[in-house]
């Protein structure tokens, strides 16, 4: 609260956007832009950061800002180390804040998972994410510079039901990853935030869609989606404001407030009263999500049959 009394402001600073090319990361990239900062998106493919690369230079404001990408896979150590090497290089120095928006989910039935399907969750979910910052940090530190690392984790990092059994693990990796940098990376100055994601209207919800449970979608109507836009500028303001836990809607900030830890909370006042409503709400609302996954198990001994899980 004491320490970050002032706004961060992204102008003239460079920020490193993974999974800038679609979805919260390019809504957030182009958000950065407008403010002034140097973005450097990083992700797969070339076409769609070509695309990108062309939305940011809609809304540059200085002839000085930079805006480039690097196509690396961030799931595994060496991808993740070489893409933040590759733009040390491309800048002659680290960036100045580390946007970790890269991953995905594939919802099924914990019994529908593969092997492959369980460990592709984790990397998707936390290693996608971990290994960036390890690589930015042993960066930062090396170059003797400050800087920020901000994780996208989710809702489901501070709460989870039926479907997600491969995501919202690595989800709540996530937030145990931060809560442990936030303290140890004080010692070199290195801010640490993570933002818990509600619902967002992106490419990649669209594609979780296609094998996403029933029961699954129908318990997730109750959430308040965002577009892309909306959570961007969310996420943008809690960093600027330098808050560790950041929510992006009412629900979130129910569970985020009833399952602190020992995270510092954006508003220890409103966290006294969301608790206290959480502590109320929240075991009615599980009491009634119970019931229907209760009467949802004919629907899927059907299914499970259909897709030949019984033998
Ligand atoms: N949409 C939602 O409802 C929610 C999403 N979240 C989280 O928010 C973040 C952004 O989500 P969203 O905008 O929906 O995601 P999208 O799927 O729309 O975009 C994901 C981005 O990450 C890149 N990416 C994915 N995997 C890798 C990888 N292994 N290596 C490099 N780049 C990768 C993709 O590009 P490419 O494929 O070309 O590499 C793309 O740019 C994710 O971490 C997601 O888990 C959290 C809560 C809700
Ligand atoms: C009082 C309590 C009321 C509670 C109502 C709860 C309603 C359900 C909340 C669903 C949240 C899921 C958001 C994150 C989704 C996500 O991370 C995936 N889309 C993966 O990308």
């Amino acid at each position: 609260m004491f320490l970050n009394s002032r706004k961060w402001d992204p102008r003239g600073k460079s920020c490193y956007v993974t999974g800038g090319s679609q979805g919260l990361g390019l809504a957030l990239s182009v958000l950065l832009a407008k403010k002034g900062a140097n973005v450097t998106i990083v992700a797969r493919d070339v076409k769609k950061m070509e695309e990108a690369v062309k939305l940011l230079e809609e809304h540059r404001q200085e002839p000085s800002q930079v805006f480039r990408y690097h196509s690396f896979s961030l799931n595994s150590a060496d991808g993740a180390a070489a893409a933040v090497e590759a733009e040390r290089a491309a800048a002659g120095g680290p960036s100045d804040a580390y946007f970790l928006c890269a991953g995905n989910s594939k919802p099924l039935y914990w019994l529908e998972n593969t092997s492959e399907d369980l460990t592709a969750g984790m990397d998707q979910a936390y290693w996608v994410q971990a290994w960036t910052a390890h690589a930015a940090s042993k960066l930062l530190v090396r170059e003797k510079r400050t800087g920020k690392i901000v994780f996208i984790s989710s809702t489901l990092a501070l709460m989870s039901f039926v479907g997600y059994t491969s995501y919202s693990p690595g989800k709540h990796a996530l937030k145990g990853l931060a809560e442990t940098l936030r303290s140890e990376l004080l010692l070199y100055g290195i801010d640490i935030h993570i933002f818990f994601a509600p619902t967002m209207l992106t490419p990649g919800y669209d594609e979780e869609m296609k094998t996403k449970p029933y029961i699954t979608k129908k318990i997730e109507e109750d959430d308040s989606a965002l577009t892309s836009e909306q959570a961007a500028a969310i996420l943008f303001k809690g960093v600027a404001k330098g808050h560790h836990h950041i929510s992006g809607n009412f629900i979130t900030s129910l569970f985020r407030a009833s399952s602190r830890g020992s995270a510092p909370s954006p508003n220890a006042f409103a966290d006294f009263f969301l608790d206290n409503i959480a502590w109320i709400a929240i075991p009615i609302w599980r009491k009634l999500t119970d019931r229907s996954v209760i009467a949802h198990r004919d629907e899927h001994q059907k299914y499970l049959e259909s897709k030949g899980l019984l033998g």
